[in-house]
């Protein structure tokens, strides 16, 4: 503990008043030599029993970190951070303003310090120790007193791990569990479907420039050395809207596979006449079901393949890219709705990282197109209230982020 010791009693220089309280707290005490592992974990992510506040010692050294750190003092700065997370600090617990560490750096403009980058980088390495461990942990709720573990990367269409393993032992909401979803009933309504009783937002209108950026990135597939392929097969799997369905068909591909797994969805489709195209597979089921099928009949590949369901959880995900490879021509291009902890800012960026680390055990390289996202209508203040957001009426938003990560995914070698 010596060393932590010393760090900290380096003097940051705080940027307000309110803070220095907190910070001189810390820095004073430091961690006493006599502290086993466990409290200095404890210690570390502030959940000792008579702590007064949620605050940690890294969300102190985010709201302390000079505007105008000098390069010697940012290099101190990362390693009393880097020193932190040997201890064991938590990269996504939040204080009493609901806010991770990665949030306070990112409220204050700096996601450009190598600071967030090490709390990304520890965010990254988290996820991957909780999915091997995550069957064996059951999930406990944070007591409203002690410091609380964040719910990571929640959103409709794809959900994180962390999220998945409370709703395995939760009551079953649409919005976490497949098999309530696909139950629930649905309500087409202007701009939006949504689930009737809980008012979950399945798919909502404001994405239609992001269905747009798909379709036209996994066109990109239907090229071969510059040329137009001879048969252009496309799927689309999570029909929701139509809206990305609708630009694959105006852009005529040989064939356009869809696969749909709400009964209400396929009912819509088929009263909006999809399944009369010429051009138009619908595979009716869960892609699970579906892909498995066409995988070994052997005959079917794909020059794009997007991706974008609902209540599924990353490592679904996961289990797509599995298929993915098998059905994806050589020259072929995935993308998806990349809203994988959307929620959140450096939960974002955390899933922004292990995504394109998962693509590449499969030989996949994912590159990220910066999308602006700070749209007035994006950002209403709550749900709840009627303030002409695109969340007023809906549960819970899925979306806070400035920018967009638009994903185009393909083979390595092209
Ligand atoms: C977010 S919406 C898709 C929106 C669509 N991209 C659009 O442009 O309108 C998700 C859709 O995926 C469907 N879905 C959910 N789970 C599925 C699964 N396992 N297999 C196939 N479809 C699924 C839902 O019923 C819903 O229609």
């Amino acid at each position: 503990m010596t060393d932590l010791h010393e760090l900290c009693k380096f003097q940051i220089r705080p940027v307000d008043g309110r803070y220095l309280t907190e910070l001189k707290y810390f820095l004073r005490n430091g961690i006493p030599s006599t502290y086993t592992e466990e409290d200095a974990f404890n210690y570390i992510n502030g959940i000792e029993e008579e702590a007064e506040t949620t605050t940690t010692p890294l969300h102190i050294i985010c709201r302390s970190y000079p505007q105008d750190a000098s390069e010697e003092e940012a290099k101190v700065i990362n390693e009393m951070a880097a020193t932190l997370f040997e201890y064991g600090a938590g990269w996504c617990l939040v204080d009493a303003d609901g806010n991770t560490p990665g949030c306070v750096l990112a409220k204050r403009g700096l996601k450009h310090i190598d600071l967030y980058e090490q709390i990304v980088d520890a965010g990254v390495r988290a996820e991957l120790l909780l999915r091997k461990v995550e069957c064996n942990v059951e999930f406990v709720e944070p007591d409203s007193g002690d410091a609380q573990v964040e719910e990571q990367g929640a959103q409709p269409h794809v959900e994180s791990v962390e999220t998945e393993t409370k709703a395995g032992c939760a009551a079953k909401d649409p919005a976490d569990s497949q098999e309530a979803y696909l139950n629930a009933k649905l309500r087409y309504e202007k701009g939006a479907l949504v689930t009737e009783e809980q008012n979950d937002g399945v798919m909502m209108d404001w994405e239609t420039d992001l269905m747009k950026r798909g379709c036209d990135t996994i066109f990109k597939g239907a090229q071969v050395d510059g040329e137009l392929d001879d048969e252009v097969a496309i799927l689309n799997i999570g029909f929701g809207m139509g809206i990305i369905d609708s630009f694959i068909a105006e852009k005529q591909p040989t064939k356009h596979y869809i696969c749909e797994a709400h009964p209400d969805v396929l009912v819509k489709m088929k009263r909006d006449g999809w399944y009369d195209r010429p051009n138009v597979v619908v595979l009716e089921g869960t892609w699970k079901e579906q892909l498995d099928k066409l995988l070994s009949q052997g005959n079917v590949f794909f020059n794009g393949v997007y991706y974008d369901t609902f209540s599924e959880h990353y490592e679904d995900m996961l289990d797509l890219f599995d298929v993915l490879v098998g059905l994806l021509k050589p020259h072929g291009v995935f993308s998806f709705f990349n809203g994988l902890g959307a929620d959140r800012e450096v939960v974002y960026d955390v899933y922004k990282n292990l995504v394109s680390m998962d693509l590449s055990n499969y030989g996949l390289s994912c590159s990220f197109e910066n999308v602006d996202m700070s749209t007035s209508r994006l950002h209403g203040t709550s749900e709840e209230s009627n303030d002409g957001s695109v969340w007023d009426n809906i549960k819970r938003p899925y979306w806070v982020c400035p920018v967009y990560y638009h994903p185009e995914v393909k083979f390595v070698d092209f």
